[in-house]
């Protein structure tokens, strides 16, 4: 299968059971939706919306099973890569492939988030990964707030590694996007770029071939229709677009906390009627009693409901 991420790749959430357990009936109907949701192109799981790090190794080859038989070939599953050390992260997309899973979004060694990283690190750990365990990757750029968000010496280096297809940028300095994005575009012209700024989508889906994002999890239509106007570089539709998801994104995304929007996502596909329950593990936590009222009448301002 080619992995031609061009469209919405969205992060699905993980469901849960009341009792805790992953709960793969409500998994693969959601991964099925998504999957035959036209203008999707692949779906992300284990990743920060999927609650990835919360899972056990068994858990985690067994979501990436359960959306790969979901999805039944239409779109390819790829695997979020969260492993600490290097070592840990190439075990884990074996596994990956093993389950079946097309590709990798490997993620940054969480340590760096705190203490930075030694340079030339982040390439070692794009090249040993995929030299390991022969999955295509896409390069994870974490907002420049953080200690582990790449220079762009450092994205071009990458992404001319063997096997990095595609970059989702969540960078969140529009310095750095206006001025990095046009490098990367021309230096690495076969470089699928995605968006991850799931709080502000409109302001970066001009130069995108793509988002990859938690929030095409709930809302698969419209924003396939967005990344399509951003493409046509049609603003006006675009903007209408955006305006009639913004209490959404609101709801979802403008908590206290990017992790908050997990929750929230749940909540929405319970009112979708996707899933049954809206179940998160700790370390999350419920939300306020408001936040179902707010979700609600979001989705209905968005025609989702
Ligand atoms: N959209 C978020 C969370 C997704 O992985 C991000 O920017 O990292």
């Amino acid at each position: 299968m080619t992995l031609d991420l061009r469209g919405l790749t969205p992060a699905p959430v993980t469901p849960f059971t009341p009792e805790g357990e992953v709960d793969h009936a409500s998994l693969a109907a959601l991964g099925s939706w998504l999957a035959g949701t036209d203008g999707v192109r692949g779906l992300v799981c284990l990743g920060h919306a999927g609650e990835g790090t919360f899972l056990t190794a068994e858990e985690q080859t067994a979501v990436v099973r359960t959306l790969v038989e979901a999805a039944d070939g239409r779109v390819p599953i790829i695997a979020g890569i969260t492993g600490e050390g290097t070592r840990v992260a190439a075990l884990e997309a074996r596994r990956a492939v093993e389950a079946g899973a097309a590709a990798g979004l490997l993620y940054p060694s969480h340590g760096w988030l705190r203490f930075g990283y030694q340079p030339g690190a982040p390439q070692d750990r794009y090249r040993a990964v995929h030299e390991e365990s022969g999955l295509p990757l896409i390069l994870f750029q974490y907002p420049d707030a953080t200690k582990a968000t790449y220079d762009l010496e450092t994205q071009l280096e990458i992404s001319a590694q063997p096997g990095v297809f595609a970059t989702k940028n969540g960078v969140r300095n529009m310095r750095r996007w206006d001025t990095e994005i046009p490098v990367l575009r021309a230096e690495r012209p076969d470089l699928q770029i995605l968006t991850c700024h799931d709080e502000y989508l409109l302001h970066t889906m001009f130069d995108v071939d793509g988002a990859l994002v938690g929030y095409g999890g709930i809302a698969p239509e419209p924003l396939v229709r967005l990344i399509e106007a951003g493409r046509a570089r049609d603003y006006a539709l675009a903007r209408e677009i955006h305006d009639s998801l913004l209490p959404l994104t609101k709801a979802v995304y403008h908590r206290g906390s990017h992790m908050e929007g997990t929750v929230a996502l749940k909540i929405a596909l319970e009112l979708r009627g996707v899933l049954p329950g809206a179940a998160v593990r700790s370390p999350l936590l419920p939300l306020a009693d408001s936040a179902r009222g707010e979700i609600e009448s979001a989705l209905k301002h968005a025609g989702l409901i």
